[in-house]
């Protein structure tokens, strides 16, 4: 069977951090979102993908190029301008003949799901529904005896089910007659979930295969914080790199190549560090940190519940928690992030939720500055010495 990864989108509402890259490739544990999608394909037993792409394609591409490293072939077909998941599944009409396997590239799910999924070979369309919270954020899904009545796509006013689509499909070509067809939704996008209202409508049998093993999706960028300690939950410590006497590891830990922790250092997993790195000496570590290829952080520094991503360097006596670093932030020493329930806001959305801040890749951040939780800091800014961010900042703005 092949598959078909969605993975053209944006993903507006990560922002700063897909200014410089799609959403599917933000790091969570130490991977790309889309990486665990591709690797739940292989253990399925998918090989044959299709991926869809088209914001910022090259970071894809680059990445996963034939996709043999992960022991699967890839397939690119572009989708030019993002006019929504039905327009972007279209594109690859050309390429499938048979029952295939649709799944959207920025959910993280297990391949206990997939599998289930895959495995239904009778009827028109079956798909893999889930119960969430906020269930108005997604396509909302009635059913009865496993049978889809309705599905209403980010549906306003009272909540009338918590189960929702959790974007995995097993189509028969006939999908694509419909996705042609329907025209453009009240969101300005052409979307799968019209196509299968309209296949209803017409008496096609959809089945909901529900499932309550691991799904999740980011809307929001406190949500990667969660996703980030689900997927390093996951993983298994191993050290490729060096410690030096009087350093301390406890817990899953993983050290990439070259990298180095330096004496005095305390690291308490689960925590993943990449290739390259430079940490300490007398740094301390504590769970829930990701960091990238590259990074130096440097002494009495202290990491908690993290994203640092490639390139990063924190120098001494700074202290970040539950925030999300991008690639190429050089921050100077005594940087403060403080974390706390804050009021966030992403998109018009105020929520309450824990959180340091998310800074834009390549941003500068010289000595002695204190980040408020909760703030988003834009690409390549440049905060000056002492400086207390208080709001967020855009893009490319000096804040002294
Ligand atoms: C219309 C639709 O399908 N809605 C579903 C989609 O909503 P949702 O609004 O979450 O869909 P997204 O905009 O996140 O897109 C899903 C995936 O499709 C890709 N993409 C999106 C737009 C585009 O033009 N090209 C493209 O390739 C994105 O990169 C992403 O990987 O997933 C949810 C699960 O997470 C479901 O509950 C929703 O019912």
């Amino acid at each position: 069977m092949k598959a078909v990864i969605l993975a053209a989108g944006e993903g507006r509402r990560l922002r700063p951090l897909t200014v410089t890259r799609p959403k599917v490739m933000i790091p969570v544990g130490g991977r790309p979102i889309l990486e665990y999608v591709v690797s739940a394909l292989k253990e399925s037993g998918i090989i044959d993908i299709i991926m869809v792409v088209g914001y910022k394609r090259e970071k894809i591409m680059d990445y996963f190029g034939d996709g043999n490293k992960w022991g699967v072939k890839i397939t690119y077909v572009e989708q030019p301008q993002q006019l929504g998941t039905a327009h972007a599944l279209r594109q690859a009409s050309h390429m499938i003949n048979d029952r295939f396997l649709v799944i959207n590239g920025d959910n993280i799910i297990d391949a206990s799901a997939i599998k289930e999924v895959i495995r239904v070979s009778d009827g028109d369309v079956a798909m893999l529904t889930v119960t969430v919270d906020r269930a108005q954020e997604y396509g909302v899904v009635k059913t009865q005896n496993q049978m889809v009545k309705a599905i209403l796509e980010k549906p306003k006013g009272e909540e009338i089910s918590k189960v929702v689509n959790a974007g995995v499909y097993n189509f028969s070509p006939i999908i694509f007659r419909y996705l042609e067809s329907i025209e453009i939704s009240e969101r300005g996008e052409y979307e799968i979930t019209d196509a299968l209202r309209k296949m209803l409508g017409e008496g096609y049998a959809i089945k909901s295969v529900h499932t309550n093993a691991l799904w999740m999706d980011a809307l929001y960028l406190w949500n990667l914080l969660d996703m980030n300690a689900a997927t390093l939950a996951t993983r298994r410590g191993n050290a490729d790199g060096r410690l030096e006497d009087g350093a301390h590891i406890s817990g899953e830990v993983v050290l990439g190549k070259k990298s180095v922790v330096r004496s005095g250092s305390y690291i308490v997993g689960p925590v993943v560090i990449g290739d390259n790195c430079e940490i300490g000496p007398n740094a301390v570590i504590l769970p829930g940190t990701s960091i990238g290829n590259n990074c130096t952080i440097e002494p009495f520094t202290r990491i908690s519940n993290s994203i640092l991503m490639d390139n990063v360097k924190i120098a001494s006596f700074s202290d970040i928690s539950s925030s999300i670093i991008g690639d190429g932030v050089v921050a100077g020493p005594g940087l403060i992030i403080e974390a706390d329930d804050a009021k966030v806001e992403a998109d018009n959305v105020v929520m309450k939720a824990r959180m340091g801040a998310a800074i834009g890749d390549n941003t500068e951040v010289a000595g002695r500055v204190l980040i408020k939780p909760g703030k988003a800091i834009g690409v390549r800014c440049k905060i000056g010495e002492g400086t207390i961010v208080r709001d967020n900042l855009p893009d490319n703005v000096r804040a002294l």
